[in-house]
């Protein structure tokens, strides 16, 4: 991800599932990381914005009730404006959905959205462990929700015994196609596991004097260190050769379950040897940005996978396997072809974009007159289409390769929301 995007995670799940909870908790917990918050209020009391006042230097509250109803796209971006004003030097944005408010509406304005200095950062869907059966049936739609949300947390734990909460996340798992599934109480997730705590060098930030909310961090911890926190596992896989950009979109492609986010730099040899690819997955949402490898940077890749429920080492064999180990293997510059799907294309305007070492990349966002349309079209944000159908990718995109058994080619199903519907070319 380039260094000036800051990821926007949108915080849903039904009224009194306990998002505002662990919001309140992702504030308690931040420890210097700088969060934006959008809480929109259902209704005219603002209770939701009051709870978070206070807490953060960049509340803003919609306050005129369901916000994927009420704020169209031009709104949501002004309130987007506001945060990523460089001022504001926020780390994330998390954006709580009403209750009642489809999540997927939410996901497309922010996809669609002319905002180039934000990237997707999630939908996490928050479940009240307690009211799961009734909430299906109150609300079918829940099930749809499940299937869009890249991590869901099954919350309130503390109100199910044990048995009856393995039934409920394995319900959830079931529906939640792939997604990481945590549970907690009271919200309780490592703020890690949705976003990086910033590591702020050489700012002055960094070595501050302790804070009201350091103070507050801590006591709050101390408090709560006998429960326990949502589990996840990270690992961190660095190679030396190369990767095959093809077996990589393999990996990516048959995401194993519960793997949650992807971050990091790709180096695909000879398939590209002037730019390493800076990676950004998150649930089904993929990009890659390239830029040029700084000088006198060893050609690496090294890649952080979270996930929650994964296994971590068949994970590492499987990007070990992505790795380009003789010269008869080098990929020939078409390989690349299925990774230049998820590059958004550069900016009208022709603007750089610093990459992560400050550089000019070139990349941005994709244009407006291009928004990712795939990612909207594809199966699971496609309301008129069962979230589990394979949706063709469109067939101007040339195949990688003649022949016809091609993953990567007419066949494609776009899982991961390409960047655009042409392999870019702009390099
Ligand atoms: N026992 C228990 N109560 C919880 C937990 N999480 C939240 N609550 C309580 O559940 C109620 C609703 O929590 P909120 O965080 O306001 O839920 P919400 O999803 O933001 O609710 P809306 O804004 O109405 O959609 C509050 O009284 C919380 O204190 C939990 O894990 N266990």
């Amino acid at each position: 991800m380039s260094a000036q995007q800051i990821p926007v995670v949108v915080l849903a799940g039904f009224l009194g599932s306990g998002k505002t909870t662990l919001l309140n908790h992702l504030l308690r917990t931040a420890r210097g990381t700088r969060v934006g918050v959008m809480v929109n209020d259902f209704g005219s009391i603002e209770i939701d914005a009051m709870t978070v006042a206070g807490q953060v230097g960049s509340t803003v509250s919609l306050g005129n009730g369901c916000l994927c109803c009420a704020v169209d796209a031009s709104e949501l971006d002004t309130y987007l404006e506001t945060l990523t004003r460089p001022s504001a030097r926020l780390d994330v944005i998390v954006i709580e959905a009403s209750g009642l408010a489809e999540p997927q509406e939410l996901v497309r304005m922010l996809l669609a959205s002319d905002n180039d200095r934000i990237v997707y950062g999630g939908l996490v869907e928050v479940v009240d462990a307690a009211e799961f059966d009734a909430t299906r049936v109150r609300h079918p739609e829940t099930d749809r929700h499940l299937g869009i949300a890249d991590l869901v947390v099954v919350n309130k734990a503390d109100r199910v015994q044990e048995d009856e909460l393995r039934r409920v996340r394995e319900t959830v798992a079931a529906l939640a196609d792939r997604a990481a599934v945590v549970t907690a109480a009271y919200g309780r997730v490592d703020p890690e596991l949705l976003f990086d705590r910033a590591a702020r060098t050489g700012d002055p930030d960094g070595a501050r004097q302790l804070s009201f909310e350091d103070l507050y961090a801590d006591a709050y911890e101390r408090e709560h260190r006998d429960h326990p926190h949502a589990a996840y596992e990270t690992v961190s896989f660095t190679a030396g050769d190369p990767l095959h950009p093809r077996r990589l979109m393999d990996f990516l492609d048959s995401r194993p379950e519960g793997l949650y986010r992807i971050k990091g730099f790709a180096d695909f040899g000879a398939a590209d040897p002037d730019h390493r690819y800076v990676t950004h997955a998150v649930g089904r949402f993929l990009r890659f940005y390239p830029e040029p490898w700084p000088p006198g940077e060893p050609r690496l890749s090294q890649l952080v996978l979270i996930g929650a429920g994964t296994d971590g080492q068949a994970l590492l064999r499987a990007l070990d396997g992505c790795r380009v180990t003789g010269a008869a293997e080098t990929p020939e510059e078409h390989a690349l072809w299925g990774v230049l799907r998820y590059v958004p294309e550069p900016r009208e305007d022709g603007g750089a974009v610093p990459g992560a070492d400050g550089a000019g990349s070139g990349y941005g966002e994709p244009a407006e007159a291009d928004p990712p349309a795939p990612y909207e079209t594809a199966a699971p944000y496609d309301e008129a289409a069962p979230h589990d159908e394979t949706v063709p990718c469109d067939d101007t995109v040339p195949d990688d390769e003649p022949d016809d058994d091609d993953p990567y080619g007419d066949a494609y199903d776009g899982r991961y929301g390409p960047a655009h519907d042409a392999p870019y070319d702009g390099r």
